[in-house]
C-alpha cells in the first residue's frame, strides 16, 4: 500500500471531514484517522441530538397550549428511553451518511487514534503515514476543572445518553450548553436549577435578550442561582449531589450536569515534538489562515478556539483545502458569526451587540417587545423581543437580536441581509409577511435609544 497522501486529517467531525471532501474534490489524495465516531461532536454528541432532545422537550409546551386552542382529551407521558433508542438510531444512520461521503468523495478513512510523529508523518492504527500536509481537526472536551468534585458530575456527553428524566437537575454552568439544557430537561420534566456566577446566564450576548432570558425560565419555574461564585461538588449525605457556594450557600438535587466550558483535544498528538504551539488558554495557535507554527500543519474548528460553532469549522476546513489545494486563497471572517441558542423561548444574534456598536460610533437602536398572537391566544405568558443596532453614520444595520418562538429560523434569513450591508431604509422599504412574528424586522419605525450624535446632529426619524 502507498502510504504517502496530499493531505492526512486528524478528526472526523465537522471540520476535519469538510476540509477532506473538499480537498479530494480538488484532487488531492487524502486520509482522514478518527478514534471515536465519524461526525464529531456535532453529529454523535452535540448539535444533533441536543436539537432532537430539544424538540422531544417541545411537545409539553405544544400540548398545554393545544387546550387554549380548544383541544381536549390532550395529555401525555414522556418516555425518555423511546426517545433515547429512537435518538440512537438516527445518529447511527448520519454516521453511516457521514462514512458514505467520504467513501464517495474518494477519501481514505481509518478508524483509531491518530498522532504526528515528525514533519509531515504521522501514525495512526499501527501504520506510518507519510503526507505533504497535515490538518488537526480533533475538536474539544468538556472541561472537568473548574472547581473540586466535577468529576462527580455528568458533561453534556452524558446527558444526551440519559434515559430517564432526573427528578431534581442541577446545572453549573451560565454559558451555551448550561442554559440549553437546563431549559430542555425542565421541559422534560426536571426540576432545574441553574448555578452560575454571573448575575445573567450568557455572558457576551446583548444584555437585553439576557434579562429576557432569565425572565422566562424564572416564569417557566427553572430557579435561576446566580451572582455567587462556586466552591466545590461533592456528593450528598441523603444521596444526590450538593453544590456549595462561596456564600456558604448549597444547592441539591438528584443530579448534576457540568457545563463549566470544553477544552481543545491537543493531548497525546505529538504536537510539541512537531513544532505546533499552544496558546495561553492551550488552543493550537493558528493565524488566519489556519497555520500552525510548524510548517505544513494546519488547525480548523474547535482545537483552535477561534469561534466553536459547526459553520465555522466547516467554513474553515474548506477555506484551508481551497486555499491549499485549489489555488484560491479564502478567508474566514470571524466578527459577524450568527448563532442561536437553543432554549425555550430561543435566542439568535448576528453581528455587534448594542454596548460593542457604540463603542466604535454614533448608533441608533430600534426595538420590538411583543405577545405572539399564538401564545397570547393560548393564554401563555410567552413573549418575543428583537432589536436593530444602526450606524448612525451610514444607516448600515450592524445587530440583529431577538429572543422568541423562531428566533434561529428568522435571524438566520435576516443574516444574509446584514453580510449584504443592507441599511434601515433597506429594511423600512421591504413589504411584510403578514400574519407573521418576523414582519416586526420591517415594521420598526422609530429608533428607542440613540448612542453618541452624527456629525449633523440627531435627525429625530428613521428613514422611511
Ligand atoms: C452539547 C453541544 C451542543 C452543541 N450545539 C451546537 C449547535 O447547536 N450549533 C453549533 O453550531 N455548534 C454547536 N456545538 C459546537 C459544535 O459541536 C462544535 O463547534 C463542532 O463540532 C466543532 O467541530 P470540529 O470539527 O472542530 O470538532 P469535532 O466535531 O469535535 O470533531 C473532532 C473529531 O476529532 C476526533 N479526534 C480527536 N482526537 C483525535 C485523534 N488523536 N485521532 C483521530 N481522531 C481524533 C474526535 O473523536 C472527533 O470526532 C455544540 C457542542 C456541544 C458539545
Ligand atoms: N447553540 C449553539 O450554537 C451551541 C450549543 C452548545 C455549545 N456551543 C459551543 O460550544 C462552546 C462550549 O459551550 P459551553 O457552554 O461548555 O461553554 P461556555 O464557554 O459557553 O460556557 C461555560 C460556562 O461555564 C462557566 N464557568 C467556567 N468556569 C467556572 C467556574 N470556575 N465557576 C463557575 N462557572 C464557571 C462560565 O462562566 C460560562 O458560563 C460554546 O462556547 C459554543 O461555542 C454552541
Amino acid at each position: 500500500m502507498n502510504d504517502t497522501y496530499d493531505l492526512i486529517v486528524i478528526g472526523a467531525g465537522s471540520g476535519g471531514v469538510a476540509a477532506a471532501r473538499r480537498a479530494a474534490a480538488h484532487g488531492a489524495r487524502v486520509l482522514i484517522a478518527e478514534a471515536d465516531r465519524v461526525g464529531g461532536t456535532c453529529v454523535i454528541r452535540g448539535c444533533v441530538p441536543k436539537k432532537l432532545m430539544m424538540y422531544a422537550a417541545g411537545y409539553a409546551q405544544l400540548l398545554s397550549e393545544a387546550v387554549g386552542f380548544g383541544w381536549t382529551g390532550v395529555s401525555g407521558r414522556f418516555e425518555m428511553a423511546r426517545w433515547a433508542d429512537a435518538k440512537a438510531h438516527e445518529i447511527d444512520r448520519l454516521e453511516a451518511i457521514y462514512r458514505r461521503m467520504l467513501a464517495d468523495a474518494g477519501v481514505e478513512l481509518v478508524d483509531g487514534r491518530a498522532r504526528l510523529s515528525g514533519p509531515g508523518l504521522v501514525e495512526v492504527a499501527g501504520r506510518s503515514l507519510r503526507a505533504g500536509r497535515v490538518l488537526i481537526a480533533t475538536g474539544g472536551a468538556p472541561a472537568r476543572d473548574a472547581l473540586p468534585g466535577l468529576e462527580l458530575a455528568m458533561s453534556s456527553n452524558e446527558v444526551l445518553n440519559l434515559r430517564e428524566v432526573p427528578a431534581s437537575l442541577l446545572v453549573i454552568g451560565g454559558g451555551y450548553i448550561a442554559v440549553e439544557f437546563a431549559s430542555i430537561l425542565a421541559g422534560l420534566g426536571a426540576q432545574v436549577t441553574l448555578a452560575f456566577r454571573d448575575t445573567l446566564p450568557l455572558r457576551g450576548f446583548d444584555p437585553d435578550l439576557r434579562t429576557r432570558l432569565a425572565q422566562a425560565l424564572s416564569t417557566r419555574g427553572l430557579t435561576l442561582a446566580g451572582g455567587v461564585a462556586l466552591s466545590e461538588l461533592a456528593r450528598g449525605s441523603g444521596g444526590g449531589f450538593e453544590l456549595r457556594r462561596a456564600d456558604a450557600s448549597v444547592l441539591r438535587a438528584e443530579a448534576v450536569l457540568n457545563a463549566t466550558g470544553r477544552r481543545p483535544n491537543t493531548a497525546g498528538l505529538g504536537l510539541a515534538e512537531a513544532g505546533v504551539q499552544l496558546d495561553a488558554r492551550g488552543a493550537v495557535a493558528v493565524d488566519q489562515d489556519s497555520c500552525t507554527t510548524a510548517p505544513g500543519i494546519w488547525a480548523v474548528g474547535d482545537v483552535t478556539n477561534r469561534v466553536n460553532l459547526t459553520p465555522v469549522a466547516i467554513a474553515e476546513g474548506r477555506a484551508f483545502a481551497d486555499s491549499e489545494f485549489g489555488r484560491r486563497r479564502v478567508r474566514v471572517d470571524h466578527r459577524t458569526v450568527a448563532s442561536a441558542v437553543f432554549t425555550e423561548p430561543p435566542i439568535a444574534t448576528v453581528g455587534l451587540t448594542e454596548a460593542d456598536a457604540a463603542r466604535e460610533g454614533p448608533v441608533d437602536v430600534y426595538e420590538s417587545d411583543f405577545r405572539p398572537m399564538k401564545s397570547a391566544f393560548a393564554g401563555g405568558a410567552g413573549r418575543s423581543y428583537m432589536k436593530l443596532v444602526v450606524d448612525g453614520l451610514s444607516d448600515v444595520v450592524l445587530g440583529i437580536h431577538m429572543i422568541g418562538t423562531d428566533a434561529p429560523e428568522i435571524v438566520q434569513s435576516l443574516a444574509v441581509a446584514l453580510t449584504c450591508r443592507a441599511t434601515k431604509a433597506d429594511f423600512d422599504r421591504t413589504l411584510a409577511v403578514h400574519p407573521t412574528a418576523a414582519e416586526e424586522f420591517v415594521l420598526m419605525r422609530e429608533p428607542v435609544r440613540r448612542h453618541g450624535t452624527p456629525p449633523h446632529g440627531p435627525t429625530g426619524t428613521a428613514p422611511t
